[in-house]
């Protein structure tokens, strides 16, 4: 990757495509030199956004807005440069180009945070942060990413890296002067800051499953045999008739998939071809394989039957098929058309752990709040709480390398022999979380981190 910081780098920061207005920015020591070159203005000089004209010197390219961000207090920490220009990609292009002739190159992706990164400006939990706000599907993932890019979870892993550095320095007291009586802190007392930080780890890995699920969704297969009312019960959930509905056997061969807000959880729902024992053609036999690549790449099932009318074979061919590829995910039974009399004999559903059941009525709506509140029950999101944090599968890592190393701080300090050893583990909790916050962390890391942010970020 190239990353020069010496370079002022320019990028189209607003999405790409025909728009009212498109924001380029230019970055970089030499922003102010480069945008003078091609940017004609006679507004004020107490004005703090300029009016103008973009030129290539001959004839002008567009009628613009420049905002500019003098060094060091900007979004990269350098002297930066905003030209709202008319959102067309043609004059976008031409205003890019101008900039690259004027000393600009074009930014890599990520560039302005990866800047803003190496000037201090955020650390690498914040940076992260601002790719997952613009990826978040729900208000509530977004309010998570809010939180770390605040600084909220970095101020968790510098307190608790503060006090493992304040224990270390207790430690290092000790094995300087081993003979003397005067202890800084007890043994005794050590152990139970240990405790406490141990515990402040868990909480922030036990947050790691919520913050997954509100960022990566949660996806739900809808799988039963034919006519159970799959498809009716997608349209029940959305509200609306996104898939065919008939009383045909086999109406749906491929899969329909929506996704939703439930709760502030991103759902991902996906109806799916009827599984039966007997497929009648090579529409089905494809469609019910789909079915089954569906069902096993689901977090959660929703088993729909026709209470209406008695278990038959095709139940069986589903419990067979539940049985053979060994599905350890949450199934939620849904007793569908619970309008009409049941017929349904409970005794028919698998044994099984970890499974839900719930009556519904995909043609009257009765139940439908009842399925979804299962869903949300097992994804052990709750709605009102409005401090959750984005913690990423890295941080993830580094927090289970900290825990690990405090318990063995823990381990050695209680057998009071090895104070080096602790000591040696309290630092390794210290280089792991501050490996977190993007202190010493390894070149290819950041390289891999950044590429993912989309360009003119
Ligand atoms: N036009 C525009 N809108 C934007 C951004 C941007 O870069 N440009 N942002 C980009 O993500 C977000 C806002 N984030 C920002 C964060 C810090 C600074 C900034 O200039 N910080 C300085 C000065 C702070 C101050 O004046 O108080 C600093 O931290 O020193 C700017 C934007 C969303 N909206
Ligand atoms: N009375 C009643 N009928 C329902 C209910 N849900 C679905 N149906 C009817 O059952 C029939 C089959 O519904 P679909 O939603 O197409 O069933 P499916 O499981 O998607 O069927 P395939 O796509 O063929 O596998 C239709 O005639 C629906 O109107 C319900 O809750 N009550
Ligand atoms: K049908
Ligand atoms: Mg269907």
């Amino acid at each position: 990757m190239n990353y020069l910081k010496e370079d002022t780098i320019a990028a189209l920061s607003t999405a790409a495509g025909k728009s009212a207005i498109a924001v380029i920015r230019l970055s970089g020591k030499n922003s102010f030199q480069i945008i003078d070159k091609i940017f004609k203005t006679h507004s004020k000089p107490e004005q703090q956004a300029k009016h103008g004209y973009i030129t290539d010197g001959i004839e002008k390219k567009d009628e613009v807005l420049c905002t500019f961000f003098k060094a060091p207090h900007t979004y990269t920490g350098e002297n930066l440069v905003e030209i709202a220009a008319h959102g067309n990609p043609v004059i976008i292009n031409e205003i890019l180009n101008l900039l690259y002739k004027s000393g600009a190159r074009p930014a890599e992706p990520g560039e302005f945070t990866y800047r803003a990164f190496l000037n201090g400006k955020m650390d690498l939990v914040e940076a992260e942060a601002v790719c997952a706000l613009i990826t978040s599907k729900t208000e509530m993932s977004a309010k998570a990413a809010l939180n770390s890019l605040s600084g909220e979870f970095s101020s968790k892993i510098k307190n608790i890296r503060n006090a493992i550095t304040n224990l270390i320095a207790f430690m290092e007291a000790n094995l300087d002067h081993p003979d003397e009586d005067i202890t800084f802190l007890s043994r005794g007392e050590k152990l139970l800051r240990l405790d406490s930080h141990i515990k402040d780890v868990q909480n922030l890995l036990n947050s790691y499953k919520t913050g997954e699920i509100l960022q990566q969704g949660i996806k739900v297969a809808i799988i039963g045999k034919p006519n159970a009312g799959k498809s009716s019960l997608l349209n029940a959930i959305l509200g609306k008739n996104r898939a065919i509905v008939t009383d045909i056997a086999g109406t749906t061969t491929d899969t329909v998939e929506e996704t939703i807000d439930c709760c502030g959880i991103p759902l991902t729902i996906t109806d799916t071809a009827g599984i039966r024992d007997r497929a009648e053609n090579l529409i089905e036999i494809l469609g019910q394989e789909k079915t089954r690549e569906t069902a096993c790449r689901a977090d959660i099932l929703i088993l729909v039957f026709d209470s209406s009318s008695e278990p038959d074979c095709n139940d069986a061919k589903i419990a067979d098929f539940l049985k053979k590829s060994d599905l350890n995910i949450p199934i939620i039974c849904a007793l569908n058309k619970s309008d009409l009399p049941s017929l349904f004999l409970s005794s028919y559903l698998l044994n099984r752990d970890n499974m839900a059941k719930v009556k519904i009525s995909a043609k009257t709506g009765a139940g439908i709040a009842d399925l979804l509140d299962e869903i949300v029950k097992i994804a052990g999101v709750s709605e009102s709480k409005n401090d959750y944090l984005m913690i990423n599968s890295r941080h993830f890592i580094l927090l289970q390398n900290t825990l690990e190393s405090l318990t063995r701080t823990k381990q050695a300090l209680s057998a009071r022999d090895a104070d080096e050893i602790a000591c040696f583990e309290a630092l390794n909790a210290q280089t792991a979380l501050n490996e977190i916050l993007g202190i010493n962390v390894k070149q290819d890391i950041l390289d891999t981190i950044f590429s993912t942010f989309c360009i003119g970020k």
